[in-house]
């Protein structure tokens, strides 16, 4: 008979079919299409506007059609950790854990240190785990805090193993909203709940006091590599803060300080570069077969993620089931109703549980167990014989690496540079042998070339292998290169949430931020890594190739949007129409379909317990969005493919001080991102104004009451000053509050100039 605690799973799997949702979702599909037609039928009684119209509205349409075919069959799992336990217990596979940070002034230490102080209290055999910390700053202050944080883990883990603390960040277990959530009230627990807060206290002093007095930092021999060093010009350092000699599974995992080798002019990649150092660095020194990456602003949440994760990976029968793991992107202390759209949360829940129901989620770039071979460029078992198709997705010419570990050494040593030492590791990897234990300071020495800035020349990091270049989203193209190579991949989204990041917290950050995304969404489109390609050639799958193709196309969509928001004002001013009169039959359709899909998209917020208001934000964040960060993540591919200039990775400000003082509130700053969103709401006045006093009744003969200026204008025009209302306060406002005169005057000149087009075409 079989053992019971062999045949129970260690995970299950729940498809959602919500009927509901689906009749939604085609009625207004429908509804669309009934638009369409109806313009192609009038199209020849109409000028320009209609015309425009109906190319946006067909896109309009065809993005609905990606959104349908994304978010139909979302899926959850549920995993068992206790039964991994009572299973696995002593074979726990080893993990790697990976934090990367650039900018000890935009990622304050303390974030990451917290961030690196969580991963390192997870519940799971501490000789089992590693933490690796890429600093792209090459901070002494960050190795500094490092080397205080490891000795403040010494007391703090065993006591979250103790009392089985939940929330294991320290500033976050501190902070009000969690310190009362321990259940244990003994005395003894008091006290050393005490003692850890005084600990901690003292932590955070002795880190604030060297960010702002770098002098105290001068006097420390361990610092000395850091002397003669520039952010952009140094050589490798990496330094081991911790190491777990004894092995001990309820001891400190080791704790592993990178910095790579930066110089003038070489281009380093940003965070994917970082993270190949990361990865190659690791091999050598622990090879692990599974890697967890976060950015340093992504402190666990959940002691259990390691064991859910595991669950995942070894609890299916194919390993292709499991090419990657994603937890979500989740905010601690996020404004109230997510004031600047970017809490993700309806995102989230339909759309990523939906590309899960396909193929599996994209990689997010953080929160995510990745398997080492998956990223070593490997085809799950079942189809490595197959991967050879795979070779004209890529730039070289050489067939596809199948590397099921039967490639000769030349190969490896070709594919992977020009480290002896580092091909044995990769072929361990490949072949899913196990490690030997390594002295982790004499690795540290021998693993300096691989952090070094030539390594990778003529090798396949970045193109085939590991974490990918030439995209500002390194995240969504590697993970989109493990699909390809027919890789499934998991969404867990587990109760507590499994990290909890902080959301951009001002107006610029999340713009300048969704910019980035959207410009490296495009770049991976136009790039020969582009989903259409992974599809026709390789093995991504259809349906998941039209949700990468929903998510990657967002800045185009900054042109239909565009136009369409120019339509009302640009007809207002001409006194035409693109729309049907409300007495219309026709315009029934438009009446149906702006209120079934505002009701839809109101009725997904309220479902999963989120406000009207907070429904409202996002919507206006979208609109705001449209025209402003995808706009200008779309004009800086274009110049990229012009070659006029390149993409570049502008770090997020990272924030721990929430002013609550108009917490959410939009702030504005110099940039001319915010030229095209003031002078839409510019417009609108202006237009009205005009059509007030332009409009002479005698004028109105019978031709032109059927096509002149409509309610329907006049409403879409009141909708987009709604929607363009935080810069209606920015007009008023002073300071960080109010939009820059030159900004105002630009925008002013660009209404004007419209208006006078408009006339002129008129
Ligand atoms: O040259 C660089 C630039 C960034 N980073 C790190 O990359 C991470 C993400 O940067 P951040 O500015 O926080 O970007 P976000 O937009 O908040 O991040 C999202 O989007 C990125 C892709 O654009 C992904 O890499 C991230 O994982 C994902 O969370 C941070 O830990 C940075 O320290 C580096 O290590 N080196
Ligand atoms: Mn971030």
């Amino acid at each position: 008979m079989a053992d019971p605690v062999f045949s129970t799973p260690l995970y299950s799997k729940f498809s959602d079919k919500n009927i509901i949702n689906r009749v939604l979702d085609v009625t207004i599909l429908f509804l669309l299409l009934l638009v369409l037609v109806y313009r192609l039928f009038s199209l020849n009684k109409h000028g320009f506007a209609w015309f425009l119209a109906f190319l946006c509205e067909s896109w309009f349409t065809f993005m609905w059609v990606l959104t349908i075919s994304t978010k139909w069959n979302p899926v959850d799992y549920e995993t068992y950790p206790e039964r991994l336990s009572q299973r696995v217990e002593e074979e726990l596979p080893p993990v790697d854990v990976f934090v990367t940070t650039a900018d000890p002034t935009l990622e304050p230490p303390l974030i990451t240190v917290n961030t690196v102080i969580s991963l390192l209290a997870v519940d799971y055999p501490a000789d089992k785990l590693a933490c690796y910390v890429s600093d792209d700053g090459c901070s002494p202050l960050t190795f500094y805090s490092l080397v205080e944080a490891s000795k403040f883990a010494k007391n703090w883990v065993p006591f979250c193993r103790k009392y089985n603390v939940q929330v294991r960040a320290p500033s976050m277990y501190f902070s009000n909203e969690f310190s009362s959530s321990s259940s244990d009230g003994s005395l003894e627990f008091k006290q050393e709940c005490k003692k850890m807060k005084d600990e901690y206290e003292e932590l955070s002093r002795k880190i604030d006091d060297a960010t702002k007095d770098s002098s105290l930092l001068n006097l420390r021999s361990d610092l000395a590599v850091f002397s003669n060093t520039e952010r952009r010009n140094h050589p490798s350092i990496i330094k081991v803060v911790w190491e777990n000699k004894e092995s001990l599974p309820d001891g400190l995992p080791h704790l592993i300080y990178i910095s790579r080798e930066k110089r003038p002019n070489h281009p380093h990649n940003y965070k994917a570069g970082a993270m190949n150092v990361l990865t190659r660095v690791s091999g050598l020194l622990t090879n692990a077969p599974y890697m967890l990456n976060v950015d340093c602003d992504m402190p666990v949440n959940n002691p259990q993620i390691v064991r859910q994760a595991m669950c995942l990976f070894l609890g299916s029968s194919h390993e292709s089931d499991s090419g990657f793991v994603q937890f979500p992107q989740t905010f601690y202390g996020g404004s109230k109703d997510d004031p600047l759209g970017n809490q993700f949360l309806i995102w989230n829940q339909y759309m990523i549980r939906g590309f899960a129901g396909i193929q599996g989620p994209f990689y997010g770039g953080t929160g995510c167990f990745h398997r080492r071979k998956a990223i070593y460029g490997s085809c799950p078992n079942d189809i490595a014989n197959q991967a050879r198709n795979l070779h004209s997705v890529h730039v070289n010419e050489r067939p596809f690496l199948s590397l099921s570990g039967d490639l000769s050494e030349k190969d490896l040593l070709k594919i992977f540079g020009n480290s002896m030492e580092f091909m044995k590791s990769a072929d361990t990897a490949l072949k899913e042998k196990n490690n030997d234990a390594q002295n982790l300071s004499v690795m540290a020495e021998e693993a300096m070339p691989l952090a070094g800035c030539d390594y990778e020349n003529v090798t396949s990091w970045g193109t085939e292998i590991g974490w990918q270049y030439g995209s500002a989203t390194e995240d969504v193209v590697t993970g989109l290169m493990i699909h390809a190579r027919g890789w499934r991949t998991i969404l867990y989204m587990p109760d507590p949430p499994a990290f909890l990041g902080c959301a951009p917290p001002y107006g610029p950050t999340t713009i300048i931020q969704m910019k980035r995304w959207t410009t490296g969404w495009l770049e991976i489109l136009f790039s020969e890594k582009s989903p259409i390609f992974a599809t026709l050639k390789a093995k991504l799958q259809l349906r998941e190739c039209l949700a990468y193709l929903y998510l990657i196309t967002w800045g185009a969509r900054s042109i239909p949007e565009l136009c369409y928001s120019l339509l009302p004002a640009y007809c207002i001013i001409t006194n035409s129409s693109f729309l049907p009169r409300v007495t219309e039959p026709a315009g029934c359709i438009y009446l149906a379909l702006f209120t079934v899909y505002n009701l839809y998209t109101l009725r997904e917020y309220l479902l999963i317990g989120l406000s009207s208001r907070g429904w409202w934000n996002n919507h206006r964040m979208m609109r705001i969005n449209a025209v402003s960060a995808w706009l200008f993540g779309l004009i800086s591919v274009v110049l990229k493919i012009l070659g006029i200039s390149e993409t570049v990775f502008e770090v997020t400000q990272k924030d721990s001080s929430n002013d609550e003082e108009d917490a959410g509130r939009f702030t504005f700053n110099a940039s001319p991102i915010f030229v095209p969103p003031t002078t839409l709401l510019l417009l609108q006045p202006s237009a009205l104004a005009i059509n007030l006093v332009a409009r002479q009744p005698s004028s109105s003969s019978l031709k032109e009451a059927e096509h002149g200026t409509g309610f329907g204008e006049l409403l879409c025009c009141v909708w987009l000053v709604m929607c363009f209302w935080p810069f209606a306060r920015g007009l008023l406002a002073k300071e960080k509050y109010g939009i820059p005169l030159p900004t105002i005057f630009k925008s002013a000149f660009l209404t004007l100039a419209f208006v006078h087009l408009c006339k002129r075409a008129s």
